[in-house]
């Protein structure tokens, strides 16, 4: 045992194995899913992947209660990215249930979760460098045009950039700074879910810290949010719940507190063997 009480692996090959032996633990106790009437949005059981007879995510669950902040963290290559986009209609769910407020959203294509409330930010190329800022968040509201002076002074509010920096083009833009165009676009069209993609990803300490700090003021502005992120330890703080998914499965789920205090959860994704 090492000082912290966690067991100490000592070769790769013995890392590897112990790696193996808790996932296998984790993965027999498959996530509690509910009916989907009890749940803003439920994903239950997906089977989905990208090359035919090659499945990504194995019968991931994942449910989002109204005014929620939800995690997805695991290691690279885990399905994380693979599970948002099939929630957000751009990979097909081969099998499993997708419901939003208790609906199956199975099958539609994402511009119809866009009109239900779905909002999603990718992880990159996520703006038109081309454009400016202003033209940015009205490609956001492109299904509502008429709605934009609106939802432009809303997301102003929440982001002051946007409205300062209006006319600048977004290529001129820091990375932290086009995240905030980003995800000011995908709020446009008022939704009351947001899907965000590794936000903090390849921005800078103070950037990350200034995404975490955005996505809880929109969640405070009333959008539930489920975010897959890469700084696990600190998704970990401000989220509401989490999930660890693990070669396409779910691996642990519980608050961010019980995740960031569960000794197999810090030995595997947040400790040594994470970086193993
Ligand atoms: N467009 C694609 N075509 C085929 N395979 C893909 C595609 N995108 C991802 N994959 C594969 O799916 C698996 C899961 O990838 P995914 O991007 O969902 O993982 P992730 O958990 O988000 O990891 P990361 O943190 O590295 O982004 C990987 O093996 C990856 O190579």
């Amino acid at each position: 045992m090492s000082e912290d009480g966690g067991l100490r692996a000592e070769s790769a090959e013995e890392i590897q194995e112990h790696r193996e032996e808790l996932l296998e633990q984790a993965v027999a106790e498959p996530a509690e899913a509910g009916s989907p009437g009890d749940h803003l949005l439920l994903a239950k059981e997906l089977v989905a992947g990208y090359v035919p007879g090659v499945n990504i995510l194995n019968g991931c669950t994942l449910t989002l209660t109204e005014g929620e902040v939800v995690a997805i963290i695991g290691p690279n290559g885990a399905g994380k990215s693979t599970l948002i986009k099939t929630v957000f209609g751009l990979i097909p769910v081969r099998e499993g249930e997708l419901t939003l407020r208790g609906a199956s959203i199975k099958g539609l294509p994402a511009h119809g979760l866009v009109e239900r409330g779905v909002g999603y930010v990718p992880q990159t190329r996520n703006v038109f460098p081309s454009l400016t800022i202003e033209e940015n968040l009205q490609m956001g509201a492109y299904l509502r045009p008429k709605a934009f002076a609106e939802r432009f002074a809303v997301v102003a509010e929440l982001f002051p950039l946007l409205g300062g920096r209006r006319k600048a083009k977004a290529g001129s833009l820091s990375g932290g700074e086009r995240q905030m165009v980003a995800m000011g676009r995908a709020l446009m069209m008022d939704p009351s879910v947001l899907l965000l993609d590794e936000p903090t990803a390849g921005l800078s300490p103070i950037y990350q810290e200034e995404v975490f700090q955005r996505v809880k003021q929109v969640n405070e502005a009333g959008v539930s949010v489920i975010m897959v992120e890469q700084n696990a330890r600190r998704c970990l703080q401000i989220c509401d719940r989490g999930y660890v998914l693990d070669q396409g499965r779910n691996a642990y789920t519980g608050t961010g507190a019980e995740l960031l205090n569960d000794p197999n959860v810090i030995e595997l994704y947040l400790g040594t063997l994470a970086k193993a």
